[in-house]
């Protein structure tokens, strides 16, 4: 069955916690369905979906596990109050905070260290992808968790898909997925992410080596979110 990850980016108020409820009410026998809300819901949506089988995840995380870091928060408090992935390198996170392959290095082992399963994102630009250089940009973006290949989810973003509406062809989406498990073989799930919707789900999601899917703005309404799993 698919991995469906919802990101919730910078979105969801307390009052938002009764769309996870809907999730949870909607998933099926076998879903396999993660929700990562910003970190000020966290521990709530946690135990709002106790038992429900759907599980949750964080956005981001600092590397040391406590410390003087002013306004960040660890895996270990992430994994204390309830999550059970972290997603780590997002583009969004790469262009505002300033993450480097070598500070993600340092997060993917922060994330291991803490017990979390990690969801590494990777994703060219567009200037990039019409040079033609996408796959040799993201192949040198996987050489940070090509070491912890077996224990990380890989996400696939082309950042130009990202919110726009936009989405990579088919054949360019698998080809993208046929290099990634090429250098990270059969142990690690590949999920795509940019602009998916229930739409193009069942279309993404039957592609060879697209294990599932992280999902942006479609993942901020149950039904949606939902949509997307059951297109699998
Ligand atoms: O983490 C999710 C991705 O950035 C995709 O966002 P999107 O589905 O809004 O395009």
């Amino acid at each position: 069955m698919a991995l469906i990850i919802g990101n919730w980016k910078m979105n969801g108020l307390r009052s938002g916690l009764d769309e996870a409820g809907k999730v949870a009410e909607g998933k099926r026998e076998g879903d396999r369905l993660v929700i990562c809300p910003p970190s000020t819901l966290l521990m709530a949506m946690a135990e709002a979906l106790d038992g429900t089988g759907v599980e949750v995840g964080a956005q981001d995380c600092h590397m040391s596990a406590s410390g003087a870091h002013t306004g960040r928060v660890s895996a270990e408090m992430l994994k204390d109050a309830g999550a059970t992935y972290c997603i780590i390198g997002h583009s969004e996170c790469r262009d505002e905070c300033g993450d480097t392959d070598g500070l993600l290095g340092e997060k993917l082992a922060a994330v291991l260290r803490a017990g979390l399963k990690p969801v590494f994102c990777v994703g060219e630009s567009l200037e990039t992808r019409e040079a033609g250089g996408a796959i040799d940009h993201v192949k040198r973006q996987l050489e940070v968790v090509e070491g912890e290949a077996g224990r990380a989810i890989v996400a696939y973003e082309p950042i130009w898909a990202i919110g726009t509406g936009k989405t990579p062809s088919a054949d360019d989406i698998a080809a993208m997925h046929e290099a990634m498990h090429a250098v990270l073989g059969d142990g690690t799930e590949l999920l795509y992410g940019g602009s998916v919707k229930p739409a193009n789900a069942a279309e993404i999601l039957s592609l060879p080596h697209v294990d599932g899917a992280l999902v942006g703005g479609a993942s901020l309404k149950a039904e949606d979110f939902l949509g997307i799993a059951h297109a699998s």
